[in-house]
Parts: C-alpha cells; structure tokens; sequence
C-alpha cells in the first residue's frame, strides 16, 4: 500500500486532505502536536466525517495512524517510507516545520533513495509550498539540494473546503464537521513523478485558480466574519443573513472580481456565479463555523498578498473600485478575536493609531488616500 505522511491533523487535515488521501488507498500518517488526537487516530486507526449540507452523510476514514511532529526520529523514520508529504498546519507554521522537511531529504539522500516525494502544501496563501521549499532549501547543503532537485516535487496548490472546528457532545477528538464542496487543484508542471489522486485537480494555470479562491471566497468569509463578530453575530450564516453585511460581502467580492476578470480573462458570468455559489456555501446553517475561527489571525489577513489588500490593489492597478473592500479592512481592524494575532491587533491600534498600523501589517503598500478613506469608516463605527 502506499504511504502519506500528512503535517496538520486538524479540520483540513482530517476533513479534506487526509480523507482524499486515504480514500485514493494511501495509508495516512498525521503528524501534529496535538497528542490527544494522534493518540485517537493510534487507538482507531480511523475517524469519522460527518458531510452535512442538503445530503447528509458519515463517512470512515481508514488506515490512518498518527505520530508527533516534534518527535524527530519518528518524521523521519516515517519520512523514508512514503511518497508523498502534505501540509495544513498554518502559513504561520510552515517556516517552522521546515527543519523536518530537511531532515527528511537528508535521511533519503543517506539512504540513496531513488523514489520520488511529492511535498505539497495545502494552505490558505499564494504559493505556499514554493515558501516551504524556499525554507527547507536554506538547510540544505549544495549536494542535499542536487538531491532535491532531482527527486523532489514541490508542487503549489489551491484547497477549498470549509471546515469548522467542531466540539460534539459524546464525539471524539477526531470527529470532524465538513461540507459537501470540496476542490484540491495542484500545479501539473511541479510535481515530480506520476502522482495519481481521486480528487485532485491538476492544472498549468494554478495562479488563476489560488487568486480565485482566496481573492474570492476568503475575501468574502473575511469581511462577513469581521462585520458580522462587530454586528455580534456568531456564526457565518447568521451574518451572511444580515442584509447589510450581504451587500458589502457580495460587493466587495465583486469588486475582487472584477481585478480577477481582468488579470486572468475569466468569463465575467461565469465568475458571478461562481459568486453566488461561494455565498450559498457560506448559507450552510449546519456548519456552524464561528466568525471567530474565519476572523482569526487578522495580522496575517491584512497582509499586502492575502485576502483583503492584494485585492484591493488589484483594484487600484485597473482603477475600479473599492468601497466595499475598503469597508471590509475596516471592519478586520475593528475586530477583537481572542487568538494571539487579535489581540496584538488591538494593542497595535491603541499604541500607534490606525495609519500606523496599517502601514506595518500592509507592509507600507496602500497610500494615504486608502487610509484616510478607511480611517474615515473606522471612526463612525
Ligand atoms: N478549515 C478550513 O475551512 C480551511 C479550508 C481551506 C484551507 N484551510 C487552511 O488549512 C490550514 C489549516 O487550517 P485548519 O482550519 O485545518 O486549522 P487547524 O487549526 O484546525 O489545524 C491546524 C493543525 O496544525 C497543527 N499544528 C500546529 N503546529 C504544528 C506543528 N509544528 N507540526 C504539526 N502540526 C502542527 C495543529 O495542532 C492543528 O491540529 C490553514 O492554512 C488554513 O488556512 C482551512
Ligand atoms: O483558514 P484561514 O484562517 O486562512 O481562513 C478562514 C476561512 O476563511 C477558511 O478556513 C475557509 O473556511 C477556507 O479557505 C474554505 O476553503
């Protein structure tokens, strides 16, 4: 049977990835810090996924076995027997785990392993994998990197599944809430080898489709979450019921839309109603995703290539326009999440105002019209 060693046994580990994976007839090792978990998946050796939506249905994800990720021995002795090594930890943990990664190739090259490894990872940023190698590349020396070149693959991805934690009474740790959408697209021309999975999409445009779905669906999950935990709404649906909140979400997607359709050449009716459906989707009452979780880690959301400021200088490029995005950033810096990133977020707006912190977490790339305009909606909330 074949082997995957899968980083991030969390809701896109266990609910997307790990499940495509498994379901292709791969044994799936996770890898994670959360023992409670591994030692789940130990005495299981399966889990349950519950697909809820119009259709319903359980699932059992089988073969599956878990070990430590902070165990060296244990990734790298499990690094030596697969063929491929998947990622959904973090952006933020990427740089972190890279050291294993390292570890891993090094081991190979001692073992003069000849087989082919595919390491994707499955993150919600542009080019997340080309970030990993570009960490694991600087512990490497020139032979490792020889090595690399020649029998590693290291190809982006695109994922897109909504899946929110979920705390069901008399459920284990495992138990995971998904919806029925599901869409893994990978970039053909960086994988090395013939890998063949039921589910994944391979693509030479993966560009188009990362900027689709993040400057899409993660535009619109953002803004809903951070109008909808200020309006305090709990969860995505009853916010994206709001009327208000769905003019803003719609247009600001429009508005992300609009730079899409002229960067890559989307058909203009087809994107809106790739719209529509991402909006249906955020309708789903039986996922009951939190704004909290779409919310979180907004230091990072308000980066200049991530959800909310790529596209707006997008629109800024093609000169269309941007109230509605505008409006959205205002909001992400209203909000008081209570993960590490919101609360730094808070602190950064008390001690040096909004132009200031605007200006860190964008990295200086929107001007002083955009943060007055932003600074003017901030102020009558
Ligand atoms: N949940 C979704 O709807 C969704 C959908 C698409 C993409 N994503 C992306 O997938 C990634 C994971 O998101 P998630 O929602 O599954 O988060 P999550 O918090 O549920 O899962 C992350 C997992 O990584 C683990 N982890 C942290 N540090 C680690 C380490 N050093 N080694 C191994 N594991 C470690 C955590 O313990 C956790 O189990 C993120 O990039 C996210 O943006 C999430
Ligand atoms: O995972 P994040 O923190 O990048 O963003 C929160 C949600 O928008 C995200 O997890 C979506 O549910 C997901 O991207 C859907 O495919």
């Amino acid at each position: 049977m074949k082997r995957a060693l899968h980083f991030g046994a969390g809701n896109i580990g266990r609910g997307f990835i790990g499940k495509i994976i498994s379901e292709a007839g791969y044994e799936v090792i996770f890898a994670d810090v959360n023992g409670q978990v591994i030692d789940q998946l130990n005495i299981d050796k399966e889990y349950e996924v519950e697909v809820v939506g119009e259709n319903s249905k359980t699932d059992i994800v089988k073969n599956v076995s878990g070990i430590m990720s902070n165990d060296p021995e244990k990734v790298k002795e499990a690094g030596l027997r697969v063929s491929l090594i998947t990622t959904a930890v973090g952006p933020n943990v990427l740089k972190i785990i890279s050291g294993s990664f390292a570890d891993v190739i090094k081991a190979r090259k001692e073992k003069g392993l000849e087989e082919v490894l595919n390491i994707i990872a499955c993150e919600n940023m542009v080019k997340g994998t080309t970030f990993l190698k570009e960490n694991i590349y600087e512990k490497l020396n020139e032979s490792e990197k020889e090595y690399a070149d020649k029998y590693i693959g290291f190809p982006d991805s695109a994922v897109d599944r909504i899946v929110p934690p979920v705390n069901a009474e008399g459920k284990k740790p495992t138990y995971v809430v998904v919806e029925e959408f599901y869409e893994w697209i990978v970039d053909r021309n960086l994988i090395k080898g013939d890998l063949e999975l039921e589910g994944m999409i391979k693509t030479d445009n993966l560009m188009a489709y990362i900027e689709r779905k993040l400057f899409t669906l993660n535009t619109g999950h953002a803004i809903t979450a951070y109008i909808g935990k200020y309006k305090k709404y709990k969860t995505i649906d009853e916010s994206i019921k709001d009327a208000d909140i769905r003019n803003i979400v719609k247009g600001a997607m429009g508005e992300s839309g609009e730079v899409l359709i002229k960067r890559y050449s989307f058909d203009r009716e087809e994107h809106f109603k790739y719209i529509d459906k991402i909006i249906k989707r955020f309708e789903n009452i039986y996922l009951k995703d939190d704004v909290e979780r779409v919310g979180r880690q907004p230091l990072r959301k308000l980066g200049k290539n991530e959800r909310l400021i790529k596209p707006l200088l997008g629109t800024l490029e093609y000169n269309t326009s941007n109230e509605n995005l505008v409006t959205g950033i205002a909001y992400a810096l209203k909000f008081d999440g209570s993960d590490e990133e919101s609360v730094k977020l808070s602190s950064m707006m008390k001690e040096k105002g909004l132009a200031e912190t605007l200006k860190e977490v964008t990295e200086n790339s929107i001007g002083e019209d955009i943060t007055a305009r932003v600074e003017s909606i901030y102020n009558k909330l």
